[in-house]
């Protein structure tokens, strides 16, 4: 897949400040990534390939842990004054955010994540990571140190071509309302929590 560098301009946060990268697919998809120091020398960077949660990560949602492991990605990346987050706008793993809400809608009813993406007529996962690999060969980061707990996504990554040498674990902490979502990324997702 072929990704275009659109823009670049300065992000300061609360945990310094990052360099934002637009880019643009073919099909007119955009993805942003935040870098922060040197990423582009060869040597292995920290990085977190982050899919979009609008509710976790803009709305405080606590059905997720998703706006927490954000914020953490941010703060290890700026302890090590050096990391790239590959922001991917692939909301609800990939369904949209509308469906997304359509299945948290039939998980209030008592079913969980990966029931109710099926009932749906979803895959549970529909995420495609092709795009962040081309994102990361755009930018000519080579290798990276992988931070989650999702063994199917590290293995996607390696799949799309990106060279992952080390995954580091990325763990937040778990809420009353997020318990039951974490259990089932461990049971149905074989996450490493
Ligand atoms: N379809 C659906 N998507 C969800 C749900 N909860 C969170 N998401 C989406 O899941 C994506 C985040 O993926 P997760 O499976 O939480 O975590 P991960 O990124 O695969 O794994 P880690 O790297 O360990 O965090 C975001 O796009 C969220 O919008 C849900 O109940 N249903
Ligand atoms: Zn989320």
């Amino acid at each position: 897949m072929q990704v275009k560098i659109a823009a670049k301009t300065k992000l300061p946060t609360p945990f310094g400040e990052f360099e934002l990268i637009g880019f643009e697919t073919p099909s007119g998809q955009e993805h942003v990534a935040l870098a922060m120091g040197d990423y582009a020398d060869g040597q292995p960077v920290l990085a977190r390939v982050h899919s979009e949660c609008l509710t976790g990560d803009a709305l405080f949602s606590q059905r997720c842990d998703c706006g927490p492991q954000l914020e953490a990605a941010m703060q290890k990346i700026a302890a090590e004054k050096r990391g790239i987050i590959v922001y991917l706008r692939q909301e609800g793993r990939g369904i949209g955010l509308i469906n997304k809400l359509r299945a948290y809608a039939e998980q209030d009813k008592g079913l969980d994540t990966v029931e109710a993406n099926e009932i749906l007529g979803f895959l549970p996962d529909a995420r495609d990571y092709n795009v962040a690999a081309a994102m990361l060969e755009a930018l000519q980061v080579k290798q990276i140190r992988l931070l989650t707990n999702n063994p199917d996504k590290l293995k996607s990554l390696l799949d799309a071509g990106i060279n992952v040498i080390e995954r580091v674990p990325h763990k937040v902490d778990a809420s009353p309302h997020n318990q039951h979502y974490l259990d089932t990324k461990t049971k149905k997702f074989g996450h490493l929590l």
